[in-house]
Protein backbone atom coordinates (compact mmCIF):
# COMPACT_ATOMS: atom_id res chain seq x y z
CA UNK A 1 0.00 0.00 0.00
CA UNK A 2 1.31 3.68 -1.08
CA UNK A 3 1.51 6.46 1.17
CA UNK A 4 2.33 10.09 -0.55
CA UNK A 5 3.96 12.52 1.10
CA UNK A 6 3.82 16.31 -0.16
CA UNK A 7 6.80 18.28 0.72
CA UNK A 8 7.62 21.92 -0.23
CA UNK A 9 11.47 22.12 0.03
CA UNK A 10 12.22 25.88 0.03
CA UNK A 11 11.18 27.86 2.75
CA UNK A 12 9.14 25.04 4.14
CA UNK A 13 6.58 26.19 7.21
CA UNK A 14 6.98 30.29 6.70
CA UNK A 15 3.59 30.72 8.96
CA UNK A 16 6.53 30.15 11.68
CA UNK A 17 8.70 32.60 11.03
CA UNK A 18 7.58 35.37 13.61
CA UNK A 19 9.36 32.64 16.13
CA UNK A 20 12.15 29.99 14.21
CA UNK A 21 14.79 31.63 12.11
CA UNK A 22 14.92 30.19 8.28
CA UNK A 23 17.29 27.73 9.34
CA UNK A 24 15.38 26.22 12.36
CA UNK A 25 11.85 25.98 9.91
CA UNK A 26 14.35 24.52 7.71
CA UNK A 27 15.62 21.62 10.02
CA UNK A 28 11.94 20.81 11.81
CA UNK A 29 10.53 20.65 8.58
CA UNK A 30 12.73 18.00 8.16
CA UNK A 31 12.67 16.41 11.34
CA UNK A 32 8.85 15.93 11.22
CA UNK A 33 8.82 14.66 7.34
CA UNK A 34 11.87 11.88 9.00
CA UNK A 35 9.22 10.56 11.80
CA UNK A 36 6.35 10.69 9.69
CA UNK A 37 8.45 9.09 7.20
CA UNK A 38 9.67 6.51 9.78
CA UNK A 39 6.42 6.18 11.01
CA UNK A 40 4.78 5.28 7.69
CA UNK A 41 7.64 3.04 6.88
CA UNK A 42 7.23 1.20 10.49
CA UNK A 43 3.50 0.75 9.18
CA UNK A 44 4.34 -0.97 6.31
CA UNK A 45 3.81 1.53 3.31
CA UNK A 46 5.43 2.35 0.56
CA UNK A 47 6.81 6.17 0.92
CA UNK A 48 6.49 8.74 -2.06
CA UNK A 49 7.35 12.02 -1.99
CA UNK A 50 6.10 14.80 -4.04
CA UNK A 51 8.45 17.70 -3.84
CA UNK A 52 8.62 20.88 -5.92
CA UNK A 53 12.10 20.27 -6.49
CA UNK A 54 14.67 17.60 -6.48
CA UNK A 55 15.57 16.16 -2.90
CA UNK A 56 17.37 13.59 -1.34
CA UNK A 57 15.16 11.22 1.28
CA UNK A 58 14.83 7.36 1.98
CA UNK A 59 11.56 7.44 0.08
CA UNK A 60 10.68 7.51 -3.86
CA UNK A 61 10.43 10.92 -5.31
CA UNK A 62 7.84 12.74 -7.78
CA UNK A 63 8.93 15.88 -8.42
CA UNK A 64 6.45 18.82 -9.35
CA UNK A 65 6.36 22.22 -10.36
CA UNK A 66 2.41 22.00 -10.45
CA UNK A 67 0.28 23.27 -7.51
CA UNK A 68 -0.27 20.99 -5.12
CA UNK A 69 -3.64 20.14 -5.96
CA UNK A 70 -2.82 19.35 -9.64
CA UNK A 71 0.41 17.43 -8.79
CA UNK A 72 -1.41 14.95 -6.62
CA UNK A 73 -4.69 14.39 -8.71
CA UNK A 74 -1.78 13.69 -11.49
CA UNK A 75 -0.40 11.02 -9.05
CA UNK A 76 -4.17 9.91 -7.86
CA UNK A 77 -5.25 9.61 -11.38
CA UNK A 78 -3.07 6.46 -12.15
CA UNK A 79 -2.95 4.41 -9.10
CA UNK A 80 -4.77 0.82 -8.96
CA UNK A 81 -3.81 0.59 -5.48
CA UNK A 82 -5.20 2.93 -2.23
CA UNK A 83 -3.27 5.80 -1.76
CA UNK A 84 -3.07 7.31 2.01
CA UNK A 85 -1.86 11.43 1.71
CA UNK A 86 -0.08 12.25 4.73
CA UNK A 87 0.63 16.52 5.03
CA UNK A 88 4.27 16.51 6.04
CA UNK A 89 3.00 18.70 9.52
CA UNK A 90 1.51 15.97 11.03
CA UNK A 91 4.19 15.20 13.11
CA UNK A 92 2.65 13.38 15.85
CA UNK A 93 0.88 10.77 13.87
CA UNK A 94 1.09 7.15 15.37
CA UNK A 95 1.24 3.44 14.20
CA UNK A 96 -1.91 2.80 16.02
CA UNK A 97 -3.72 5.99 13.72
CA UNK A 98 -2.63 4.63 10.05
CA UNK A 99 -3.48 1.07 10.95
CA UNK A 100 -6.76 2.73 12.33
CA UNK A 101 -7.54 4.52 9.06
CA UNK A 102 -6.40 1.41 6.72
CA UNK A 103 -8.73 -0.13 8.98
CA UNK A 104 -11.59 1.04 8.02
CA UNK A 105 -14.55 -0.01 5.69
CA UNK A 106 -15.00 3.29 4.26
CA UNK A 107 -14.23 4.44 0.96
CA UNK A 108 -12.25 7.72 2.06
CA UNK A 109 -11.51 8.32 5.70
CA UNK A 110 -10.32 12.18 6.41
CA UNK A 111 -8.53 13.04 9.57
CA UNK A 112 -9.39 16.92 9.45
CA UNK A 113 -6.58 19.52 10.63
CA UNK A 114 -7.27 22.55 12.89
CA UNK A 115 -9.02 25.70 10.82
CA UNK A 116 -11.07 23.23 8.28
CA UNK A 117 -7.88 21.90 7.02
CA UNK A 118 -7.46 18.30 5.55
CA UNK A 119 -4.20 16.72 7.32
CA UNK A 120 -4.49 12.91 6.66
CA UNK A 121 -6.82 10.89 4.04
CA UNK A 122 -6.81 7.38 3.08
CA UNK A 123 -8.47 6.56 -0.27
CA UNK A 124 -9.04 3.35 -1.71
CA UNK A 125 -10.08 4.06 -5.01
CA UNK A 126 -8.16 7.09 -5.55
CA UNK A 127 -9.09 6.86 -9.73
CA UNK A 128 -12.78 7.52 -8.39
CA UNK A 129 -11.95 10.75 -6.23
CA UNK A 130 -9.60 13.80 -6.30
CA UNK A 131 -8.12 16.39 -4.05
CA UNK A 132 -8.94 20.14 -3.26
CA UNK A 133 -6.63 21.06 -0.91
CA UNK A 134 -6.33 24.69 0.39
CA UNK A 135 -9.62 26.57 1.95
CA UNK A 136 -11.61 24.63 4.10
CA UNK A 137 -10.16 21.49 2.02
CA UNK A 138 -12.22 19.27 4.61
CA UNK A 139 -15.69 20.47 3.43
CA UNK A 140 -14.82 20.39 0.11
CA UNK A 141 -13.04 16.76 0.37
CA UNK A 142 -16.24 15.67 1.87
CA UNK A 143 -18.94 17.14 -0.76
CA UNK A 144 -16.20 15.86 -3.27
CA UNK A 145 -16.89 12.29 -1.98
CA UNK A 146 -19.98 12.65 -1.93
CA UNK A 147 -20.47 13.43 -5.46
CA UNK A 148 -18.74 10.71 -6.58
CA UNK A 149 -20.67 8.63 -4.13
CA UNK A 150 -18.04 7.70 -2.10
CA UNK A 151 -18.58 6.29 1.72
CA UNK A 152 -16.38 8.54 4.51
CA UNK A 153 -15.32 8.32 7.69
CA UNK A 154 -14.12 11.03 9.63
CA UNK A 155 -11.21 9.82 11.76
CA UNK A 156 -11.61 11.62 15.18
CA UNK A 157 -7.99 11.78 16.20
CA UNK A 158 -5.42 14.08 18.53
CA UNK A 159 -2.56 13.27 16.81
CA UNK A 160 -3.74 13.39 13.09
CA UNK A 161 -5.94 16.38 13.61
CA UNK A 162 -2.15 18.31 15.25
CA UNK A 163 -0.92 19.85 12.06
CA UNK A 164 1.97 22.27 12.76
CA UNK A 165 0.80 25.64 11.04
CA UNK A 166 0.75 27.92 13.85
CA UNK A 167 3.45 29.37 16.50
CA UNK A 168 0.75 28.46 18.69
CA UNK A 169 0.47 24.99 17.09
CA UNK A 170 3.89 23.96 18.08
CA UNK A 171 2.66 23.52 21.75
CA UNK A 172 1.11 20.15 20.73
CA UNK A 173 4.75 19.09 19.51
CA UNK A 174 6.45 20.04 22.84
CA UNK A 175 4.17 18.50 24.80
CA UNK A 176 3.13 15.21 23.36
CA UNK A 177 5.93 14.72 20.79
CA UNK A 178 8.08 11.17 20.82
CA UNK A 179 10.22 11.89 17.87
CA UNK A 180 13.27 13.82 16.54
CA UNK A 181 11.30 16.98 14.90
CA UNK A 182 10.05 17.18 19.31
CA UNK A 183 13.50 16.64 20.81
CA UNK A 184 14.70 19.65 18.59
CA UNK A 185 12.05 22.02 19.03
CA UNK A 186 12.60 21.65 22.77
CA UNK A 187 16.32 22.31 22.24
CA UNK A 188 15.81 25.69 21.04
CA UNK A 189 12.56 26.71 22.32
CA UNK A 190 10.86 26.55 26.03
CA UNK A 191 7.48 26.74 27.22
CA UNK A 192 6.12 29.49 28.89
CA UNK A 193 3.36 28.47 31.01
CA UNK A 194 3.25 31.94 33.30
CA UNK A 195 -0.46 33.23 32.56
CA UNK A 196 -3.30 32.21 29.89
CA UNK A 197 -2.45 29.22 27.31
CA UNK A 198 1.08 27.60 27.50
CA UNK A 199 3.20 28.94 24.71
CA UNK A 200 6.17 27.77 23.25
CA UNK A 201 8.77 30.37 23.50
CA UNK A 202 12.28 30.63 22.77
CA UNK A 203 15.39 29.37 24.90
CA UNK A 204 15.83 25.51 24.76
CA UNK A 205 16.48 22.87 27.79
CA UNK A 206 17.90 19.65 25.37
CA UNK A 207 21.25 19.15 23.62
CA UNK A 208 21.08 19.25 20.36
CA UNK A 209 19.40 16.89 17.68
CA UNK A 210 20.97 15.97 14.33
CA UNK A 211 19.85 16.04 11.18
CA UNK A 212 19.79 12.91 8.82
CA UNK A 213 19.78 13.93 5.52
CA UNK A 214 21.76 16.97 3.88
CA UNK A 215 22.30 20.52 5.23
CA UNK A 216 19.44 22.46 6.15
CA UNK A 217 21.06 25.81 4.41
CA UNK A 218 21.20 24.05 1.26
CA UNK A 219 17.28 23.89 0.81
CA UNK A 220 16.70 27.68 3.14
CA UNK A 221 15.53 30.58 1.31
CA UNK A 222 16.93 33.84 2.17
CA UNK A 223 14.77 35.98 4.19
N1 LIG B 1 4.59 19.16 -3.52
C1 LIG B 1 4.16 20.28 -2.91
N2 LIG B 1 3.91 20.26 -1.59
C2 LIG B 1 3.48 21.40 -0.99
C3 LIG B 1 3.31 22.61 -1.70
N3 LIG B 1 2.90 23.57 -0.83
C4 LIG B 1 2.81 22.98 0.37
N4 LIG B 1 3.17 21.68 0.29
C5 LIG B 1 3.14 20.66 1.35
O1 LIG B 1 1.76 20.47 1.64
C6 LIG B 1 1.55 20.33 3.04
C7 LIG B 1 0.62 21.40 3.60
O2 LIG B 1 1.14 22.69 3.34
P1 LIG B 1 1.26 23.80 4.46
O3 LIG B 1 0.64 23.37 5.74
O4 LIG B 1 0.78 25.07 3.86
O5 LIG B 1 2.84 23.81 4.71
P2 LIG B 1 3.92 24.88 4.22
O6 LIG B 1 3.60 25.30 2.83
O7 LIG B 1 5.27 24.33 4.49
O8 LIG B 1 3.64 26.04 5.29
P3 LIG B 1 3.51 27.63 5.09
O9 LIG B 1 4.74 28.10 4.37
O10 LIG B 1 3.43 28.14 6.48
O11 LIG B 1 2.23 27.83 4.30
C8 LIG B 1 2.93 20.32 3.66
O12 LIG B 1 3.30 18.96 3.72
C9 LIG B 1 3.79 21.07 2.66
O13 LIG B 1 5.14 20.66 2.72
C10 LIG B 1 3.58 22.61 -3.11
O14 LIG B 1 3.45 23.61 -3.81
N5 LIG B 1 3.99 21.42 -3.65
C1 LIG C 1 -3.04 22.31 2.61
C2 LIG C 1 -3.92 22.90 3.67
O1 LIG C 1 -3.22 22.90 4.87
P1 LIG C 1 -3.47 23.94 6.07
O2 LIG C 1 -2.70 25.17 5.69
O3 LIG C 1 -4.94 24.14 6.21
O4 LIG C 1 -2.86 23.20 7.22
C3 LIG C 1 -5.21 22.05 3.82
O5 LIG C 1 -5.27 21.24 4.76
O6 LIG C 1 -6.10 22.19 2.98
Amino acid sequence: MKAIVPFKVINAKSRLSSLLTVEERTILARLMLQDITRTLKDSGLKVTLLTTMPFEWDAEIIVSEKDLNSALNDFLCVQDEPVMIVMADVPLISHKNVADMLNSPAEIVISPGRGGGTNVQFIRHPKKYHVDYYGASFLDHVRIAADNGLSVEVFDSFNTSSDIDEVGDLVELYIHGKGDASRYLRSITKLDTSKGRVKVVRGGEEGPVTVAHAPAKKYAATE
